[in-house]
């Protein structure tokens, strides 16, 4: 398992990003990949990107500031420019004697202006990174993407370029701890503060995330915030905001709690989960699976109500070119689990995931959760009398333990779910077939419906 870095952090000063395509709705994630380092330059990290179409773009970070380099190169050339002319026109030359001080002005100011107009500044600090026990850095510089292949991170792999020599970069720690010192409050003794997330439900959406979230908050040493965050997801968030908006967004706690964050729609994201691991290599994970055509209703059910001009189920889950099971719609891959799963698998190690069963969890959720429990080292609390069957919604609710108030699931939780004709149920099962088979291999687990 990982292990944050103290002190020091040492880096490459050159890396290169390759393209990788991660067939989720065309999506596509950019990888860098360290190629060598020069010793001598200890401020420079040269990358260069190749997008979709072939062409690359150089950037350099140099003095805590990444940016294209042509647009740096640009932006230097109109300040020396500017700056000669200023200084001639200072010492009385001939050829500028005729232009006059305000025009002077004015160009040193629009030199000044192109300079920041065309440089993308990403200062070091943004950047977030970890270092494995097997001595292998991670770290990810943010960068602003105007294109699918300028996606938010760029990934540094420090296993893959081997014993090159490194740059010592003075970045703050990536570890839990350190993140609490990211806290507006600061980590005062005794005092609640905002801390990054012990553990993160990373997936699946429609397979209970709600439930599991709430059914923890009953935990006195649980934290989670009120909705879903979907930080490592969204590249405008991490870009314009970075991990100290994330840690804010979470409520404060104190020292014997653990923060607990939702965002199911991590797991088919596959770029998330490298982001978590550089970010909080030790953070906990929790994933939920449910039978993967059930999955798909409740998340059809779902749509359907949000956009009322979705086609029927049927028309919806066929290709209407193909007649098989259309694996253009992103929400039929979501339940092809084992793809996803074995891309999270060669992130973290299968231990730093806790797996539950939907259904298990809608029918023993006292046992579920107090698994729960053990996997998140937390004090034995739940007791049955904490879920009470509610047989108007059809599942557990919960009953706060010293008010002795009820409460349920809101009404987004039980849509009825429509009747799936014998015909797509049959081309639905022999789609999921394989993927179920892969899962069952992978994860060596046995539910009802692997
Ligand atoms: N206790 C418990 N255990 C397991 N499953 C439960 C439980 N309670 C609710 N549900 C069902 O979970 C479905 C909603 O899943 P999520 O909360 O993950 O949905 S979401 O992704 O947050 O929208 C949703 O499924 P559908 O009813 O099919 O929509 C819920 O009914």
């Amino acid at each position: 398992m990982g292990e944050a870095v103290n002190g020091p952090r040492t880096f490459p000063n050159h890396i290169y990003h390759d393209q990788l395509n991660n067939n989720q709705g065309g999506n596509h994630i950019g990888r860098e990949i360290v190629r060598s380092c020069d010793p001598t330059v200890l401020d420079t990290l040269a990358l260069t990107m190749t997008k979709s179409n072939g062409t690359r773009s150089h950037y350099s970070l140099r003095n805590g500031l990444v940016a294209p380099k042509w647009h740096k190169t640009m932006g230097c050339c109109a300040f020396i420019i500017s700056s000669v002319l200023y200084s001639l026109k200072r010492f009385g030359s001939y050829i500028t004697k005729k232009v006059s001080w305000p025009l002077m002005f004015i160009t040193l100011m629009m030199s000044i202006f192109m300079f920041t107009l065309f440089t993308d500044f990403i200062p070091f600090n943004r950047i977030v990174y970890s270092k494995d026990a097997d001595n292998s850095a991670k770290g990810f510089i943010p960068l602003k993407g105007n294109t699918q292949s300028d996606r938010s991170a760029l990934h540094l792999r420090r296993d893959v370029y081997g014993s090159d020599p490194k740059i010592t970069l003075p970045l703050p720690r990536a570890s839990t701890s350190s993140f609490n010192a990211l806290s507006a409050n600061g980590s005062q003794q005794g005092k609640a503060i905002k801390r990054f997330p012990a553990c993160i439900v990373f997936g699946v959406s429609k397979c209970g995330t709600k439930a599991v979230i709430e059914y923890l908050k009953l935990h006195p040493h649980v934290v989670a915030p009120r909705s879903e965050i979907n930080f490592f997801n969204n590249e405008t968030l991490q870009h314009q905001h970075g991990l100290d908006w994330y840690i804010q967004q979470m409520p404060p706690s104190l020292d014997h709690q653990i923060t607990v964050e939702k965002s199911p729609d991590y797991f088919q994201n596959h770029l998330c989960a490298d982001l978590i691991r550089a970010a909080a290599p030790a953070t906990k994970l929790i994933l939920l699976l449910r039978e993967p055509i059930e999955r798909l209703v409740s998340e059809y059910m779902q749509l359907s109500e949000k956009r009322p001009g979705l086609p029927e189920f049927d028309k919806w889950v066929i290709g209407q070119d193909t007649g098989d099971v259309d694996q253009r719609v992103p929400s039929v891959m979501v339940s092809a689990y084992s793809e996803h799963v074995s891309y999270w698998l060669s992130v973290f190690p299968r231990e730093q995931i806790h797996i539950i069963e939907s259904q298990s969890l809608r029918d023993y959720p006292l046992q579920e959760m107090r698994r729960v429990e053990k996997f998140l080292n937390l004090q034995p609390f739940f007791q049955p009398d904490d879920f009470y069957y509610n047989s108007t919604r059809g599942f557990y609710c919960m009953r706060m333990r010293f008010s002795g108030k009820t409460q349920c699931l809101g009404k987004s939780k039980g849509r009825e779910h429509i009747t799936v004709s014998q015909s797509i149920m049959e081309k639905l099962q022999n789609f999921y077939q394989p993927y179920n088979n892969k899962l069952k291999q992978i994860l060596s687990l046995d539910f009802p419906w692997l």
